[in-house]
């Protein structure tokens, strides 16, 4: 790269700005090859060439039951939709994809982003009678953000109401009704549905998009999938054999009293049993390894995008890739033309760092140039504050996306024409001898690089600007490696015991995890109480357990909670715990920052500090909840948040959490009582469910971890960084610079061997 300026000195020469801000040219790019010319495809694949396909004409025969018909727009608008379809490379092979799926129960589809998989499939599954006697077709996502939006778009596509027809269910949000026949949903909400119908019997068919992500839940359900899969063929082979007969789109008749495995059946899905079809999809999927899994299923490639993507390399490798974005963003709003940029950071720090540095860049120049609006999307972000991304800049304006990787696949956002890809991620990794799951910044793999610069060309021709040299890309694994081999996997064998798997070893996953990490996370969970010693799931607490959506250790800690009378304190403290920093300290206010979350401050640690901010919040809205209206409030929210330098979307995310979990456990029976002033039985109920996570002092102030041995350092932020307790648990360990814990209070070491004697008598 040849920098003639630093973007400070880019953007603040006053003298140049008056010159008509003469340009500087930071980075000198390089344009390599259009993003379609990068796709390739390691599996032999058929090709399906775009040929003319009559029945491809967009229509589904949905009711238009939306009453739009009024608006002058809405024709336009619905035109203009069945024209982008019409115009997908999809849209040519809907009737060869619809034989594929009839011939093969199990279809791999790989196609190029933004060919229309994900949109179109489904449309074309229910087109050809797949939803036909209540089925329903579910399409899988890894991320929330997707299922939601895509469910949308394809609604308005529809002509239908988002919730009947087509709908979607992620955690803690069910947009479904018994109509809806597509729906888009997390693959962890399909797992979670299994645990109360292990055949899946509401569905026909079943596509994992986006599979190359594997994401821990993606190879989890892959492997149930494939049970089911089996389960569901088996029966109709056998049934089939005894003179059962099928219905014209393939389902079973039942002879009543058949078998006794009918009766399970009939439970689960009445009197008809379809083959489950599955599909699996993506636009950089290793094929092969897929296929192999499912026993050589036959896989297929799309060819060809809608509009192409230009791709740029830096000449050189940045030091600095956040300067290099800024420079990038600033560089492209005054040189290029009209279009949205998307921006790929690795969290919730970095955005709303680099948000601030666009805010103070735009005021140093001129008027007309200062166009520009930022929207921030990560995963801990409200839905609601999500969906902001995809609504248009104010007229005249340039919208500019600062988005973690839960923008990276599947989701379109209208107007983006630009992509700037730093190169890096924010990624689990997980060593089981120490027991210890850290998150680390690494290199994306070239699979998601594709899938980022596959967010531009969308609505017309794009850009993709990657902060790194062409070199540093044939470097790239060609994907990433699988969630399930670098994460703690007490969740996961959690689930798979609650879904009747008994031998974790012999799950047939798709890459295996270590047998060490399993075995460690067995451990783990029986030391928990959720498997008993001989592990099987406990009653009631591994049900229990189970049930709730969070980590096992918080699941742990809401049930002992309601044992120590705590429950009212805990549940905040597990919202609280769910979200990104709810304290920020501004580089330039950073006295005042520590004066605010003083007051805050409990000497007995974090999760009392956490504790102290939301009961404040709920006593500001207690004490203005005359002034009414949910806007009127989330101003006053938002102004004290301000006033004291909390994250105000943090906390109204905790809030949001709270009070879903409240639901959870309140459905579950447990007690909810407050300790009161009695913060002793608070403390004592954390170490009796975080015992794990227990450090010592050493003679030279460090601690070490007691399960790990792990020497340990307090966080910064943490208001017991000065501390001199000889005794701490703590919930995060990061490492960074150093090894650090964070979200930390102090308890007493004698509760430990009091409280968890099944771990540590057997340590003396
Ligand atoms: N919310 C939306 N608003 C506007 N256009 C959209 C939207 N969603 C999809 N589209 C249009 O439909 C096209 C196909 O999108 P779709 O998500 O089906 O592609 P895909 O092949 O699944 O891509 P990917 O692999 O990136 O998920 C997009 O390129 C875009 O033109």
């Amino acid at each position: 790269m040849k920098i003639r300026g630093s973007a400070a000195e880019y953007l603040g020469n006053k003298n140049e700005q008056k010159q008509g801000f003469k340009l500087k040219y930071v980075f000198v790019w390089v344009k390599v090859k259009r993003l379609s010319l990068f796709f390739s495809c390691r599996a032999k694949m058929p090709s399906m060439a775009q040929t003319p396909n009559p029945s491809a004409n967009g229509n589904l025969s949905f009711n238009h039951n939306n009453n739009n018909n009024n608006k002058p727009n809405f024709f336009a608008r619905s035109r203009k939709i069945l024209e982008q379809r019409k115009s997908l490379p999809i849209a040519s092979v809907e009737r060869r994809l619809i034989e594929e799926v009839r011939k093969h129960d199990i279809l791999i589809i790989v196609g190029e982003t933004g060919s229309g998989k994900t949109t179109q499939i489904p449309q074309f599954l229910f087109n050809a009678g797949f939803c036909r006697g209540g089925k329903t077709v579910g399409i899988t996502q890894p991320r929330r953000v997707a299922a939601v939006t895509v469910a949308k778009r394809v609604a308005e596509e529809c002509g239908v109401e988002l919730g009947q027809k087509v709908g979607y269910s992620i955690r803690f949000e069910d947009v479904t009704s018994s109509s809806t026949s597509i729906k888009y949903m997390t693959d962890g909400l399909l797992l979670r549905e299994a645990l109360l119908d292990p055949y899946l019997s509401r569905y026909s068919v079943i596509v994992v998009d986006e599979a190359h992500e594997r994401t821990v839940h993606t190879d989890v359900l892959l492997g149930l999938l494939k049970k089911v899969h089996n389960v569901r063929s088996k029966y109709i082979r056998d049934h089939t054999s005894v003179g059962h007969k099928r219905t014209s789109d393939g389902a079973i008749l039942e002879k009543e009293n058949a078998d006794p495995c009918i009766s399970v059946l009939k439970q689960c899905e009445g009197r008809k049993l379809p083959p489950l079809k599955l599909i699996i999809m993506s636009a950089s999927l290793d094929a092969r390894v897929f296929s192999e899994y499912f026993g050589g299923a036959r896989a297929v490639h799309i060819q060809g995008r809608q509009f192409p993507v230009d791709i740029f390399y830096t000449v050189n490798p940045q030091t600095d890739y956040l300067d290099s974005a800024i420079i990038t963003i600033f560089q492209i709003h005054l040189e290029e033309a009209p279009g949205d940029i998307l921006v790929f950071l690795t969290g919730q720090e970095e955005i709303e760092s680099v948000e601030k540095q666009i805010q103070d860049n735009l005021r140093q120049l001129p008027e007309d140039s200062r166009k520009m609006s930022t929207a921030p999307i990560f995963s801990s972000l409200p839905s609601e504050q999500q969906m902001r991304v995809f609504a248009p800049a104010p007229a005249g304006f340039r919208k500019v996306i600062l988005a973690t990787n839960i923008a990276e696949t599947s989701v379109t956002i209208p107007g983006v024409k630009y992509v700037i890809d730093p190169g890096v991620v924010k990624a689990r990794c997980y060593d089981p001898i120490k027991g210890m799951e850290s998150l680390i910044v690494v290199p994306t793999s070239k699979a998601q690089a594709l899938q980022r610069s596959g967010r531009a060309g969308r609505d017309g021709r794009g850009k993709c600007f990657r902060l790194y040299p062409e070199s540093e890309f044939e470097k790239l694994e060609d994907s990433t490696k699988p969630e399930i081999k670098r994460c703690n996997l007490s969740n996961v064998i959690l689930q798979l015991k609650a879904l009747g798997v008994d031998d974790i070893f012999g799950f047939d996953f798709i890459e295996k995890p270590s047998r060490a990490a399993i075995k460690r996370s067995v451990e783990e969970l029986i030391l928990l109480g959720a498997l008993t010693d001989d592990c099987k799931l406990s009653d009631p607490v591994g049900h229990q357990m189970a049930r709730l959506p969070l980590d096992p250790i918080y699941s742990k800690a809401l049930i002992l909670a309601s044992q120590f009378n705590c429950l009212e304190e805990m549940l905040i403290a597990v919202a609280m715990l769910s979200v990104e920093s709810i304290f920020y300290e501004p580089r330039e206010k950073k006295n005042e920052a520590r004066t605010a979350k003083n007051c805050f401050a409990s000497p007995e640690g974090d999760h009392l500090t956490l504790i102290n901010v939301y009961r404040a919040s709920n006593d500001l809205l207690e004490k203005r909840k005359s002034e009414v209206g949910k806007d009127k409030h989330e101003k006053i929210l938002r102004k004290w948040c301000k006033e004291n330098f909390i994250s105000s979307r943090s906390l109204r995310h905790a809030r949001d959490i709270h009070s879903q979990i409240q639901q959870h456990v309140e459905q579950m029976g447990l007690c909810i009582s407050s300790c009161g002033d009695d913060t002793l039985q608070f403390r004592r109920c954390l170490a009796a469910a975080f015992f794990l996570n227990a450090a010592l002092k050493q003679p030279n102030k460090t601690y070490r971890a007691l399960a790990s041995g792990e020497v340990v350092h307090i966080h910064p932020t943490s208001v017991l960084f000065h501390t001199k307790a000889d005794c701490i648990i703590f919930n995060e360990f990061v490492k960074t610079s150093k090894e650090y814990i964070r979200n930390v209070t102090i308890i007493d070491g004698f509760w430990l061997t009091e409280l968890a004697p099944h771990y540590y008598a057997r340590q003396e």
